[in-house]
């Protein structure tokens, strides 16, 4: 369902010192830096599967989604989605998947979210009766009917990540991007969004990729995790080996005292050292 091969992105940033002197001779002669943000990454995801893709701050992870989605173009590497290759089959292409940033929003700040919903559904040309019959599932799931009326710009964080998840959903994707979906989300907004997750896998059937920096999240959702630190794929595989991989008599904590049971944030962490990429 999903290919990537090989793919390579590097962003020019401008150099500047600070200083009136700099900033004036910026404007006659600037300087780049080239940073490396994907290098070579490859890896196939099949139909059904929710992999958990993470790394530290800076990592990458960010990056792939949005050549995942078509809003970046990589410098190298192919990609295929379905038959389709993002950044070029774009208009047909997004009509198959859904995206969260959890950073950003895809509402429109100041109108009702049901008027945002309405607005992509004809963005999207979703039937109405697909339309209606997504609406009322998502509403109830979600637990959107007392929020759905009010203007985005006057919902808290929790309440703002439903709509948002709800409106990724609202065209039936069989892909989903999860960019961080429940950052600074309260302990019942995070497991009710682990909630509907593990639910629209398993009676609809999405593949959903993940990122997160919570690893309860890639706990209760992912069986696959994909690892990647400063631009490259370091781990693709099942968490359970990574668990017996990392088993207590293996870590022993910078004190020198061993660690009886190490949660899924100690292994990342000693994943992260073994990898050197913190
Ligand atoms: N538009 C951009 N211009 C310049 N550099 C960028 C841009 N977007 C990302 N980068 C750089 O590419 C690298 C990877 O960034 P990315 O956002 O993909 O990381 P991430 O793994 O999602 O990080 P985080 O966990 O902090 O969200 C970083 O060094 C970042 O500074």
């Amino acid at each position: 369902m999903i290919t990537v091969s090989g793919i390579s992105k590097s962003f020019k940033v401008a150099k500047r010192s600070s200083g009136v002197r700099s900033a004036v001779k910026s404007l006659f002669r600037r300087e780049y830096t080239e940073v490396a943000a994907l290098n070579e990454i490859s890896f196939h995801i099949a139909p059904g599967e929710i992999v958990g893709y993470i790394g530290p701050n800076g990592a990458g992870k960010s990056t792939t989604i949005k050549v995942m989605s078509g809003i970046l173009v990589p410098d190298r590497g192919t990609c295929t989605i379905m038959g389709y290759t993002p950044w070029l089959d774009r208009v047909a292409y997004v009509k198959n998947i859904g995206v969260v940033f959890g950073q950003r929003s895809q509402l429109w700040w100041d109108v009702p979210v049901i008027d945002s919903f309405e607005l992509l559904r004809d963005i999207y040309g979703v039937q109405e009766n697909e339309y209606k019959s997504n609406l009322k599932l998502l509403v109830e799931t979600l637990d959107l009917k007392d929020i759905i009326h009010t203007p985005v710009r006057q919902l808290s964080l929790g309440q703002r990540m439903r709509c948002e998840i709800a409106a990724s959903l609202l065209h039936s994707p069989s892909i989903l991007f999860l960019d961080e979906p429940t950052i600074g989300l309260d302990a019942i907004s995070k497991l009710a969004v682990r909630q509907f997750i593990t639910t629209i896998n398993k009676e609809k059937g999405v593949t959903i990729i993940l990122t997160t920096h919570d690893m309860n999240d890639i706990e209760a959702l992912a069986q696959r995790i994909i690892l990647i630190g400063k631009g490259s794929l370091l781990y693709d595989g099942n968490l359970n080996t990574l668990r017996e991989r990392f088993a207590p008599s293996n870590l022993v904590t910078e004190a020198g005292s061993s660690i009886n049971a190490p949660s899924i944030d100690d292994i990342i962490v000693q994943m992260y050292k073994e990898y050197q990429i913190t």
